[in-house]
């Protein structure tokens, strides 16, 4: 039996991160977050680009990973229902715009979009209790590791 999983050393990795401005207070701890993973397993290069909200991400996301300069495409941003009426529109288009931009261009695009309640809840998920953008950097660093496996 064979049995490939990718790594989580960054050796000769090239990542991008594509990060929603919208609620900054938590995206840009996610973002922190994920530069400290990348940093911490010696990803070779990492470019961050920052876009007005969630909605722009798969655009973005589209664009970074036809150039072919990249191993993995790191998507962050934030959806917060609470102020939000078109909460679900904005949370589906982003989950499906970045699956379609992953198989489209077989490039591995994670979805790192928070989808909470309030607040609060995600504070809990960019730092307070959990930092998720370094738990969503972890899983680019092992599909970028796996793609090199399959290929
Ligand atoms: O990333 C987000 N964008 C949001 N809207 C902006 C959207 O992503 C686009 O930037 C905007 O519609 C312009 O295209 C949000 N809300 O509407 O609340 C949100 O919670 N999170």
């Amino acid at each position: 039996v064979r049995t490939f999983e990718g790594g989580f050393d960054g050796k000769g990795l090239r990542i991008a991160i594509v990060v929603g401005r919208f609620n900054d207070l938590l995206t840009g701890e996610m973002l922190e977050g994920a530069l400290d993973c990348f940093r911490r397993h010696n990803v070779d290069a990492v470019d961050v680009v920052k876009v007005p909200g969630s909605f722009e991400i798969p655009l973005v996301a589209k664009k970074l990973a036809e150039s072919g300069k990249y191993n993995a495409v790191l998507a962050l941003g934030a959806v917060v229902r609470g102020e939000t009426k078109h909460f679900d529109l904005v949370a589906n288009e982003v989950a499906k715009g970045v699956a379609n931009v992953s198989l489209q261009t077989g490039v591995p695009v994670i979805f790192g979009v928070i989808t909470v309640e309030d607040e609060l809840q995600g504070l809990n998920r960019a730092g307070v209790k959990s930092n998720k953008g370094f738990e969503y950097a972890m899983a680019a660093l092992e599909m970028a590791n796996l793609m090199r496996e399959l290929k």
